[in-house]
């Protein structure tokens, strides 16, 4: 079938994938106010990266620990779709498709949207200097977008991207936000710009408040230290080089022992179903240990947050750590910043695990929830708390946490947490009343990737004699993870997407597309092609967000359709496939992607549709990253690498720089892209190091 009758295809079948509590409040007519129907809409974390957007990536993920090991109720593919897996978010329920983008019906629906789409990523409209409610800029978007207005049509504002002005009124999930900035940012400028802006949730009077709260996790001692196994690759991890820069670097450790940590701290090690270090828990642990800032490059799935979990906590214990009481104002010890909520959730679930039996507190506080909810939690005591960066700007402009404490700053995902889209939110958060200078602090940086530039405005937030650790090639992907690139023209996708699906079986599959838009109607497609399926997007609301990874967690769902709200930290058991239906703009989002497979010794498959039309500037850093993985690479992307080779500047695909080394030691190094970094133009002055 073609691409073009989107509408026909899909509009007949709405109603079966609305859950019936739902249909209400999406059967409000085609137009609908779907600015009041989704409080959560600006709130939400967004999409992945421009193709157009010439700095950096976007990606997110999630995960949470809830226990759900494995399938044991796996569906088979051919049973029926899944109420309410997916489609209930209000960019699906309530747009009208026949008035959608798809429907002009010149066999380019998917060009199209992705082209309109500018308001599903807050990237590509995010600037240290555009911020706030003129974050998407009507003309910026439409140079990008050749000038396509689709997606400001009233019709076309199922996600609340209409008219901007109503997305600002309506659509703020906390603070009436705006649409398409990322959910967990604050917009506060001027005076006071490290407190929120509209003070929060609670005096947010222009839209609906959100009253979700999660669901407890399990409390009991098999569900807290519930793992899966590691992979029949594991003991591959010690052949990795690791290469540690800074002066001074302590020795790593080989084993647990070594680290000398609290009996409590091994136990629980032991229960988490930990016996060997992994090569990035082996030279962090010491170097946390002895008080070192660091930055940490290793792979996905590699173990990156026991390492400055566990070190963190022994410091706590070690220091004699008293049991956190119930306060208005909490000062907690150690703070974890992450970009999306259920990456939060999921540090926090490992925190909590690590923590047992001590009398260390986490807490974790995260957008898309009842604000009052996060203050209840915190104020019953803090000792370590994990954030979304906008959660946790508003809690602390409402006094509940105060920084005076912290000893220990964590940024997660660093290179995300210090782009172009969280990198001013976290200036400001080093710069709120309170927090402790660098030089009293401690700062741990980690990632998979960690582009040159954002290592040099890494250096702002750590001390100067910090410590670098690069497990394997930096920004590299993980070994364990089958790569294959299949020429895939944007009209034969979906076809191919099924016909890999039913080969796949149950098997967890994810599969990735580039707009929340997209996301929804491919599983849409999925559901009628009878293969189970949910979604993950920013515009989805928290709780569809939650329910569909777990779906697809317990094999209710084996297929997650995702945008890169899930490319990022995700640590869900037996995801053996993962499917780039669309290639993202960046190379560093693809290695997140393709590690949410192969995951911890793990081995895992990942397939990648190549478009010709649209694909051509990865062709080249695909070649390095697949080469450097020893995966086998196609003779045709390799011409097409050859023939779009730019020496020395990357051009569109800038943000796909990758350092291969502390960027401290000179920049002349060949970074993963392939390209001379020394070349790629700064956005900040180097600082000389030595
Ligand atoms: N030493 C270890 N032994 C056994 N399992 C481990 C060990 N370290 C970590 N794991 C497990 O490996 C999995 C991956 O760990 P984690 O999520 O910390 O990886 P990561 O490096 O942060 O990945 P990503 O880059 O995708 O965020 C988790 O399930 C974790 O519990």
């Amino acid at each position: 079938m073609g691409d073009e009758d989107w509408e026909a295809e899909i509009n007949p079948h709405m109603s079966s994938y609305v859950p019936i509590f739902e249909k209400d409040r999406y059967s409000s007519g085609e137009n609908g106010d779907n600015f009041n129907r989704t409080p959560t809409s600006s709130s939400e974390m967004d999409d992945g990266p421009s193709r157009r957007d010439h700095f950096m990536k976007s990606g997110f993920a999630s995960g949470r620990n809830f226990g759900n090991r494995d399938a044991g109720e796996s569906n088979k593919r051919d049973n029926t779709s899944t109420m309410g897996g997916f489609g209930v978010g209000k960019s699906f329920g309530n747009r009208g498709f026949s008035n959608s983008k798809f429907e002009d019906g010149d066999s380019s629906g998917f060009w199209r949207e992705s082209s309109n789409d500018c308001e599903d990523n807050p990237t590509r409209n995010r600037g240290f200097s555009k911020r706030g409610d003129n974050d998407l800029d009507p003309d910026e978007c439409m140079q990008r977008t050749g000038g396509l207005f689709g997606s400001r049509r009233p019709a076309l504002s199922g996600t609340g991207n209409g008219d901007t002005s109503q997305s600002r009124s309506g659509s703020g999930s906390e603070r009436g936000g705006y649409k398409g900035l990322n959910e967990e940012v604050i917009t506060g400028s001027g005076k006071n710009s490290w407190k929120s802006e509209a003070g929060g949730e609670s005096s947010d009077t222009q839209g609906p408040k959100v009253t979700y709260i999660p669901p407890p996790p399990p409390e009991d001692e098999d569900s807290i230290f519930a793992h899966y196994q590691t992979g029949i690759n594991f003991d591959k991890y010690d052949t990795i080089l690791v290469e540690v820069s800074g002066h001074d670097a302590p020795p790593a450790i080989l084993t647990f022992e070594e680290a000398n940590l609290c009996q409590t701290l091994n136990n629980n090690i032991a229960k988490a179903g930990y016996t060997k270090l992994t090569p990035v828990q082996k030279y962090s642990i010491p170097i946390i240990l002895a008080g070192r800032d660091l930055m940490a490059c290793a792979q996905t799935g590699s173990g990156k947050t026991a390492a400055f979990l566990l070190p963190i906590l022994a410091h706590m214990m070690h220091d004699g750590i008293t049991a956190s009481r119930f306060k208005e104002l909490q000062e907690p010890e150690c703070l974890i910043v992450a970009p999306t909520r259920e990456l939060v959730n999921q540090i926090y679930l490992e925190a909590r695990k690590f923590s047992f039996g001590t009398c260390v507190r986490a807490v974790v506080i995260y957008g898309g929830t009842q604000l009052g909810h996060s203050i209840r939690q915190i104020v019953q005591g803090c000792n370590i708390l994990c954030a979304t960066p906008g959660r946790l700007m508003d809690i602390i402009g409402k006094e509940k946490i105060g920084l005076k404490q912290i000893k220990y700053l964590v940024l997660d995902e660093a290179d995300r947490m210090l782009d172009m889209g969280f990198g001013p939110e976290m200036k400001k958060l080093i710069s709120c009343p309170g927090m402790p200078s660098k030089e009293q602090r401690q700062t741990l940086m980690f990632s998979a990737t960690f582009p040159e530039e954002i290592q040099r405005l890494a250096a702002e937030f750590l001390k100067s004699n910090y410590l670098f650790v690069a497990v394997g090639q930096v920004g590299g992907a993980c070994r364990d993870v089958q790569q294959t690139v299949l020429q895939v023209g944007q009209f034969s996708k979906r076809e191919k997407l099924v016909e890999i699906l039913r080969n796949i079986g149950d098997e967890r599959t994810m599969v990735f597309v580039e707009t929340k838009k997209k996301a929804d109607f491919i599983a849409t497609f999925l559901c009628q092609e009878k293969i189970s399926t949910t979604s993950i997007h920013g515009d989805r609301e928290q709780r569809e967000r939650e329910q569909a990874l777990g779906d697809f967690r317990c094999g209710k769902c084996p297929v997650l359709v995702a945008t890169s709200v899930a490319a990022r930290g995700l640590d869900i058991e037996n995801v053996q496939h993962v499917i780039n239906f669309d290639l993202p703009s960046t190379i560093d989002e693809y290695v997140h992607r393709i590690g949410r497979t192969g995951r911890c010794g793990n081995t895992g498959r990942a397939i990648s549709f190549f478009d010709l039309e649209s694909d051509n500037h990865l062709a080249q850093p695909l070649v390095k990253v697949l080469t450097d993985a020893q995966q086998d690479v196609p003779a045709w992307l390799e011409e097409i690498a050859f023939s779009t080779y730019i020496p020395g500047f990357s051009g569109s695909t800038r943000g796909n720089v990758f350092a291969s080394v502390d960027t401290r030691k000179g920049k002349s190094s060949l970074n993963t892209a392939g390209f001379s970094s020394s070349q790629v133009p700064n956005p900040v002055d180097d600082e000389s190091w030595d």
